[in-house]
């Protein structure tokens, strides 16, 4: 009996064993027939970006063409991709396929093509990857609500609102003078990146809500300023800063004078015009361009005679700002274009002087043929940015009152500012130390 079980065992075993070997074996071929459609699938779709997708006749890396990876790599983890574009238009031309469905074009040519109004043809819509799908707010909608809301918005971006805003522009800039006279009376160093901050988010508290950020009173961040900057934008509507600037309905902010009573007539809701401010007051920080246009001016200070003396005339050519904006453009892209050597002689040399018309003694013939048309920082035709007059003449008035009063030197290992900074959805500039003396002439 004994002996008749062991066999029974025996038997069961090898049944068991081979059976789990026939098991194994189709778990190798299934895992081999999964892998070889994976490869079979991912070679159809390298071989149909390469030579078949209607993206593949412009040319561009191989590598960018078959995958995101590389662009989403340098864009979202490395923050490196803007000044990536300048090399890659070098070498591929003005219209180079940067990923399997993305196309980069120079301003040379894009500013008429992508933004520009084209009769009879639809408007190019907004990236919603950039800008998300359906979301508040002027930027994202489509042609009709995006017409009504800048109708309604325009009033307090006209030259008269203009005009209004000045003494509240002109106020926070002497509270940032008479900080910067202070520093430089106790031979303070200056983190000047900061201090551009505090003003821009300052004056726009000020005409959006009625109440500024304090940052310069307080010489730092407000909370809600530091979350911006420190990217946590998700969380910046939980702030109770924010959350009370919002209910304040623009009832108090320089901008109520013109806008509820536009964006009522042209049938905005209070609640959806408030937004419309509040996501753009909010969302992104277009200000900080105006650090890194006045900042590389006061550090290359050559002739002042060029200087504005008036908030007054916003679109008044200002080549300190121009060519500062070369180097420090907003957009994506935009870095491109004015890094682009067949647009601009020199493009890496800041020389405002560029942008002087014939007529003027220090008009140099070298930038003749620059591409001055395409040149265009708040961007182009009927999605241009609408607060572009507001923003020049904030940047006017600062870099004169800061060259008129101080002469600024920038402090050692300050040369690679620029070359330091990332850009993701917002640039992260990084601090900029400099040293400022009481002006001697
Ligand atoms: C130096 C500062 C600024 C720069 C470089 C700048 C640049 C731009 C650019 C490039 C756009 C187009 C965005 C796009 O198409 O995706 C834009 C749009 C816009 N900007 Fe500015 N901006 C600046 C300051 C301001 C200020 C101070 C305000 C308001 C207080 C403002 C309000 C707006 C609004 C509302 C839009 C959307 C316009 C529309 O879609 O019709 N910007 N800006």
């Amino acid at each position: 009996m004994q002996k008749s079980c062991h066999k029974l065992i025996e038997a069961m075993s090898t049944m068991l064993q081979g059976r789990d070997f026939a098991v194994s074996t189709l778990q190798a071929v299934g895992i081999g027939l999964v892998g070889a459609s994976v490869l079979a699938y991912n070679a159809v779709i390298i071989i149909y970006r390469l030579y078949f997708d209607p993206l593949s006749k412009f040319p561009g890396p191989k590598l960018y063409a078959i995958s995101n990876l590389p662009y989403l790599f340098q864009d979202k983890i490395l923050g490196t991709w803007v000044k990536s574009t300048t090399t890659i238009h070098a070498k591929y031309g003005p219209i180079v396929r940067i990923a399997p469905n993305r196309l980069a074009m120079d301003g040379s040519i894009g500013w008429k093509e992508i933004f520009m109004r084209r009769p009879n043809l639809p408007e190019f819509g907004k990236s919603t990857e950039f800008y998300g799908v359906g979301k508040l707010g002027i930027f994202p909608v489509d042609r009709e609500d995006h017409r009504r809301q800048r109708r309604a918005m325009a009033h307090a971006f006209s030259a008269a609102a203009l005009q209004d805003q000045e003494d509240y522009v002109k106020g926070y800039v002497d509270m940032l003078i008479q900080r910067m006279q202070n520093h430089a009376a106790e031979g303070k160093v200056v983190d000047v990146t900061r201090w551009y901050n505090y003003l821009t988010f300052d004056i726009i508290g000020e005409l959006a809500f009625g109440e500024p950020f304090g940052c310069l009173k307080e010489s730092d961040y407000h909370p809600l300023v530091a979350m911006i900057f420190g990217g946590i934008r998700a969380q910046a509507s939980q702030c109770e800063g924010f959350h009370r600037r919002r209910q304040r309905d623009y009832r108090h902010g320089a901008f109520r004078l013109y806008f509820p009573h536009h964006a009522h007539a042209r049938g905005l809701s209070a609640a959806r015009s408030r937004d419309t401010l509040v996501v753009r007051v909010g969302g992104r920080d277009k200000h900080e361009i105006n650090k890194g246009a006045t900042v590389p001016a006061c550090l290359h200070r050559g002739n002042l005679a060029n200087l504005p003396t008036s908030f007054g005339d916003a679109t008044a050519d200002f080549p300190w700002v121009r060519d500062c904006w070369e180097i420090h453009p907003p957009r994506l892209y935009q870095w491109a274009t004015y890094h682009n050597p067949t647009n601009f002689a020199d493009p890496e040399t800041f020389i405002p002087e560029r942008w002087l018309p014939e007529a003027h003694p220090l008009y140099d013939a070298r930038f003749e043929s620059d591409n001055k048309a395409a040149f265009k920082p708040f961007s182009a035709g009927p999605r241009d940015c609408i607060g572009k007059n507001l923003a020049y003449a904030e940047m006017r008035l600062v870099v004169a009152r800061l060259l008129w009063n101080f002469d600024i030197s920038a402090l050692p290992r300050q040369d690679n500012w620029e070359s330091r900074q990332r850009i993701f959805i917002v640039s992260d500039k990084g601090p900029l130390m400099i040293k400022l003396a009481p002006r001697s002439i």
